[in-house]
């Protein structure tokens, strides 16, 4: 299935969860989409419900929309604290108790999810909320970019 930006409505979102790497990957292109998309948000006046860490992939894509000016909430386990949040914080961190809590919070919160690239971790987040909606759980639709970069034309598939 293919989802093209025309398709997307400015105002269908308020909140979408975006799932990526906790490191920033080999190619210069996946840095370049996590800030594409960042900025993409912003212009559509769509806030950013992430995993928290201020590394990597997500790092990038949490510092865009914060310097966009759009509210940005982290829901990170307090055990992956030391690890995934280095130096200054961006927007409201939420410390939850665990790995279960925090897909379920960023679920809750969010209308929508989307994936970069991204290792294991992006991977069982991603499938997760997929076989959620298969089960009936939620009706949220999830996205991946089809190509490397994510630029001006939103291209998504699944
Ligand atoms: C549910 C549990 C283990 C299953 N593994 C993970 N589940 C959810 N999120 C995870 C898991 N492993 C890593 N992560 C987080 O994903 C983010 C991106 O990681 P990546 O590997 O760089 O793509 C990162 O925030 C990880 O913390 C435990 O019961």
């Amino acid at each position: 299935m293919e989802i093209k930006a025309e398709t997307m409505q400015k105002s269908k979102f308020k909140r979408i969860c975006v799932f990526c790497g906790s490191s920033q990957g080999k190619k210069s292109s996946y840095q370049d989409a996590a800030v594409d998309l960042g900025n993409e948000l912003v212009s559509r006046n769509i806030d950013l419900v992430y995993g928290g860490g201020s590394i990597g992939l997500m790092g990038l894509v949490s510092q865009a929309v914060h310097d966009g000016g759009r509210h940005v909430i982290g829901v990170i386990p307090k055990t992956l604290m030391p690890k995934e949040l280095t130096g200054e914080t961006v927007g409201e961190v939420r410390a939850v108790a665990g790995m279960h809590q925090r897909k379920a919070e960023m679920a809750k919160h969010s209308d929508a999810f989307i994936a970069l690239p991204g290792g294991y971790g992006t991977l069982e987040e991603l499938l997760e909320v997929i076989t959620w909606a298969q089960l009936g759980i939620h009706e949220k639709p999830e996205y991946a970019p089809c190509r490397e970069s994510v630029t001006s034309k939103l291209c998504w598939e699944m």
